[in-house]
């Protein structure tokens, strides 16, 4: 049998409840496909589980990260690492999908250390605000790595993809249409349909804000004020970039729109972090962090009237507001 001379190498470089949700559909695909290996590496953030046991050793005994994504088996091709060093270093692509506050220290730990021929995706939602601007986490990772680096976002929570309920993502590339098409290979299923276009901005901003809508229609739950609210805020708060956020608003049954809704129906009384620490059992919330880093750009540019969802979402966020804000701000 003549086998494929460069078949690639794919590392998972995240195994929360959607990264682990990636390497699965991953390594689904790289069993049927002749130009990627079978194995597929997942790095690890190493726990001990209460149990004593370590959380990568139990995902390799088990085939199911127990605490991010229990129930669902990952494939017995993926193999989780927790060296992150030895979970990248033969991969030539690569695919980062940790909660963003984490990358840039992941980014520095692996520069360097990576192959020249690496490719990059990023599943991250969220953004690092320098004092040069906004960097989104796709802008990081080609800073650091010195990687050509695609997106992939979607209407994705990653919960309902584990189940194989039928959803759909788009892969954001820059120039290389061939790239983006083998990431297309690599993520499309029957239950995940997955298309490409040429604007990394564009789809990884719609993901990444989509989070702080997220958390306006949960202060809208929260205070009990229902659909046609919720509809009307996002609407008003969202008229001059309404088509940006068509598809983004659809996400609303995620994390972020929980919390903010449990939240609101507190007052505000109870912190996010007290509430992702009680609610998530991990799983990191990003809409908070995100409605920070957007209020310091909008602030910086002198822009926040322009975007006064965002920024009355930060403030509920902080206390400097009650959550009933998100309903005056939009009748003023
Ligand atoms: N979960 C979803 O439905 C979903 C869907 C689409 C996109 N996303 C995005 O994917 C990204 C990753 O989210 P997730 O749901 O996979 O993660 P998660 O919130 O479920 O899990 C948190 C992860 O962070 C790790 N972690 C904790 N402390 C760490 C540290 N100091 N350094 C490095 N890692 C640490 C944990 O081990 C765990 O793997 C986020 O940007 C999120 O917005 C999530
Ligand atoms: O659970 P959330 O709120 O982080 O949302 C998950 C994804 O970002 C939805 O696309």
């Amino acid at each position: 049998m003549k086998w494929p001379i460069n078949k690639s190498r794919v590392t998972v470089v995240g195994s929360g409840n959607w990264g682990s949700v990636a390497a699965k559909l991953i390594a689904s695909n790289t069993l049927k496909l002749a130009d990627f290996h079978d194995e597929v590496r997942m790095w690890v953030y190493e726990e001990v589980l209460p149990s004593g046991d370590k959380l990568s050793e139990v995902i390799n005994q088990t085939n199911e990260n127990v605490k991010y994504l229990p129930g669902i088996k990952l494939g017995n091709n993926v193999v989780a690492v927790p060296d992150l060093e030895h979970a990248v270093r033969d991969a030539n692509m690569l695919v980062f999908v940790t909660p963003h506050q984490f990358m840039e220290g992941i980014c520095k730990r692996i520069s360097g250390k990576i192959r020249e021929d690496v490719e990059a995706i990023s599943l991250i939602k969220g953004m690092e605000v320098k004092r040069e601007g906004p960097c989104m986490i796709s802008s990081l990772i080609t800073e650091h790595l010195g990687v050509n680096c695609c997106v992939l976002m979607g209407a994705n929570i990653a919960n309902e993809i584990a189940v194989e309920k039928f959803s759909e993502a788009t892969v954001g590339y820059k120039e290389n249409r061939e790239i983006a098409e083998k990431w297309v290979r690599l993520f499309n299923t029957p239950y995940f349909m997955v298309s490409a276009v040429q604007d990394v901005a564009g789809v990884e901003l719609c993901g990444t804000l989509k989070n702080v809508v997220a958390l306006a229609a949960g202060f809208v739950d929260g205070l009990e004020m229902g659909n046609n609210t919720k509809a009307a805020i996002m609407r008003i708060g969202l008229r001059r970039n309404e088509g940006l956020f068509q598809a983004a608003v659809l996400i609303l049954g995620g994390r972020n729109r929980k919390c903010a809704e449990a939240f609101a129906r507190n007052g505000g009384k109870r912190s996010f972090d007290e509430l992702e620490a009680d609610m998530l059992q991990g799983q990191k919330l990003q809409g908070v962090s995100t409605a920070k880093e957007v209020y310091e750009v909008l602030s910086h540019r002198g822009w926040l009237e322009l975007f006064p969802l965002f920024a009355t979402v930060h403030e509920i966020c902080i206390g400097s507001l009650p959550p009933t804000s998100i309903v005056e701000y939009s009748q003023s």
